[in-house]
């Protein structure tokens, strides 16, 4: 029923700020977001959410830097695709982050990260990654706008 495809999604975080980038042309255009994209055929997860990170703000992370901090999917009303998004985190890394054709790289203060100018489901499970809690959401839209339903809850690490 769905076609399944694998994104990666990663935050830099530090004690007091989180790195956002404002998406400047395709998916989620004009939506501020963690770093990410398309996991491609002939790479890993962790690989691909290295090569984004570099691609769209010129920071560089190493694997064992790298955290999964959780799960995400996503169904879009009428359509067949099911985004299956893997979260991660990372607190070191090496370089500036610098503004690409993709994306505009800006740090914000956790009190004031920009919700409304951010994908809906973000307030829902944003809360978990801010209390280091790893989570699993799935969310089923109508548009790119309307949550028709969602479920989220907090992994219990094995
Ligand atoms: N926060 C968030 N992110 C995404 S897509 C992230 C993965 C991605 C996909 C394509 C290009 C770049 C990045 C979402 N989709 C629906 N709600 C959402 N929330």
């Amino acid at each position: 029923m769905y076609l399944r495809k694998i994104y990666t999604l990663v935050f830099l975080r530090n004690e007091t700020q989180i790195l956002l980038g404002l998406k400047k042309r395709g998916f989620g255009l004009n939506k501020w977001n963690g770093f990410g994209g398309k996991v491609e055929h002939n790479e890993s997860i962790i690989d691909a959410a290295i090569r984004e990170l570099r691609e769209e703000c010129c920071v560089d992370v190493n694997k064992s830097d790298l955290k999964n901090i959780g799960h995400l999917e996503f169904t879009f009303e009428g359509e067949s695709i099911l985004m299956d998004v893997r979260v991660f985190s990372a607190s070191v890394y090496e370089g500036v982050p610098t503004e690409t054709e993709e994306m505009a790289p800006k740090w914000f203060k956790y009190e004031e990260i920009p919700f409304d100018d951010m994908w809906p489901d973000d307030r829902i499970w944003f809360p978990y990654l801010l209390k280091n809690k790893l989570f699993y959401g799935i969310f089923h839209y109508k548009g790119y706008d309307t949550i028709l339903n969602y479920e989220v809850k907090e992994l219990k690490c094995m």
